[in-house]
């Protein structure tokens, strides 16, 4: 999917909501577990109660590799139905991967052409030659973590080296590299003020930020902070959405709770005008 369609669809929908499909077997309603494919049916019935209010889909690969093969399964069968009924939504591998080049290019070719996400999270520390190999992919998204929304965020991302966080040379090296118009970035929800400077060196680029609802960080803060001319901005809530109630009704419970975002998300939009 190109930039301009997603800010296309962003305008549409009025919404830049990004739901994260961290779908975890101990906290979906009981009696879906009677299902052959449980996770699977779990995110089905998400989608189809909130697609209208969301512009891309997070499926964090941890929690389907913690199921080995089934929960790979239940990771093919969920992209295959947001690309077969859904294809204006943005898909999003949270996978946090990069290695040296040749095994970044498989990673790529498992992510965007097997499974045909949009886009895949990328760790930096390795650098260039493992960041580049996901760039190479004509419009597909390479989601590099900047400034992370967890507390060991301090530990290194906002330490400085000859003087500059981090992070700012994580942002400002990677513009360097070969298809850099292929890059957004992470930045946590709870990192909203560092937002100001982050919009200095990529003003531009979107960003994936995740951590408002369960981890507390401030949609309109964000917006304040990070928003850009094109908006710029995936927002992310997985918890605060998909387990929004664990009986019968959690789906419609999980559009409640994304309605509710994505009507402070409007309310944003309209401030731009
Ligand atoms: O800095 C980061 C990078 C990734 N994540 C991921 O986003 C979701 C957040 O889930 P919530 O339930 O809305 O807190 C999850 O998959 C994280 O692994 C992040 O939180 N922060």
């Amino acid at each position: 999917m190109t930039t301009e369609h997603l800010i296309s669809e962003i305008h549409k929908k009025q919404s830049f909501l990004c739901i994260g499909l961290d779908t975890d077997l101990e906290k979906i309603p009981p009696h879906l577990l009677e299902e052959e494919d449980a996770i699977f049916a779990f995110n089905k019935a998400i989608i189809d109660a909130t697609h209208h209010l969301c512009v891309a889909y997070k499926p964090n690969t941890a929690f389907y590799e913690a199921y080995g093969i089934k929960g790979w399964k239940a990771l093919g069968k969920t992209i295959a139905y947001l690309n077969e009924n859904h294809p204006e939504i943005f898909t999003i591998a949270d996978a946090k991967r990069g290695d040296i080049g040749n095994t970044s290019t498989r990673y790529a070719k498992a992510f965007f052409e097997e499974f045909g996400f949009d886009s895949i999270t990328i760790a930096p520390y390795m650098g260039k030659d493992s960041v580049e190999p996901f760039l190479a992919f004509e419009n597909k998204h390479t989601i590099l973590l900047a400034l992370t929304s967890n507390e060991g965020a301090f530990d290194f991302q906002t330490q400085k080296v000859d003087g500059v966080p981090l992070y700012e040379k994580v942002l400002q090296t990677s513009l360097t590299y070969k298809n850099a118009d292929n890059l957004m970035y992470v930045v946590g929800a709870t990192k909203a003020s560092y937002l100001a400077e982050i919009r200095k060196i990529v003003p531009k680029s979107f960003l994936l930020v995740p951590g408002v609802g369960a981890q507390g960080g401030s949609l309109k803060e964000v917006c304040h902070f990070g928003m850009n001319q094109d908006i710029g901005l995936l927002v992310n809530s997985s918890r605060g959405i998909i387990y929004a109630s664990k009986n019968r009704d959690f789906a419609s419970q999980a559009a409640l709770n994304a309605e509710a975002l994505q009507r402070q998300m409007q309310e944003e939009l309209k401030s731009m005008d």
